[in-house]
């Protein structure tokens, strides 16, 4: 058995495990888009200075996973160096057929009032990735944000 002694400081690493990066081509601008999975939530800050834009998935056929997801939702937006970066909250999986409708959800989500209070634009989006339907619009706003 080791003990801490022996090992040293550990080294000054940001964990990277479960993040995609895609780069996209949009009004002839790079674009790279940073992937973090939902059980990331811990790490996401160390992001967010990097940000000039903020894409929020919720998966809004799990309905068991409403009042955590919207807790990440709010510091996500409460987050100082999020607080003026335009943020998209897409509720995915429209395709799925639900025990609750999507209205429901986002009254769960007391969305109406998360984007009145919010400090930054922003716009929510419904998407089904399976189907694509709202794809387009996804990208719309992505070209909408993109500094000319
Ligand atoms: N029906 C349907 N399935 C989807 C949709 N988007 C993703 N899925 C499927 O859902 C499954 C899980 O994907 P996600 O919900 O994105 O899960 P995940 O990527 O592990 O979630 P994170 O860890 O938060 O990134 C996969 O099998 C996807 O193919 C959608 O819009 N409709
Ligand atoms: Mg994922």
């Amino acid at each position: 058995m080791h003990g801490l002694g022996e090992l040293g400081t550990p080294p000054s690493t940001l964990p990277t495990v479960g993040t995609n990066l895609t780069d996209l081509t949009l009004k002839k601008k790079k674009v790279t888009l940073r992937e973090l999975g939902g059980c990331m939530g811990p790490i996401w800050p160390s992001y967010f200075k990097d940000c000039s834009s903020v894409i929020f998935m919720v998966d809004s056929a799990n309905i068991a996973q409403i009042s955590s997801s919207c807790v990440q939702l709010l510091s996500v937006l409460s987050a100082e160096p999020l607080r003026s970066i335009p943020t998209l909250i897409i509720f995915n999986k429209s395709d799925m057929p639900c025990t609750m409708s999507l209205t429901e959800v986002k009254s769960l989500f007391r969305l109406d009032d998360i984007v009145v209070s919010a400090t930054q634009p922003v716009t929510t989006l419904e998407l089904s990735a399976r189907s694509g339907q709202g794809l387009q619009e996804v990208l719309s706003w992505l070209e909408s944000i993109i500094v000319k």
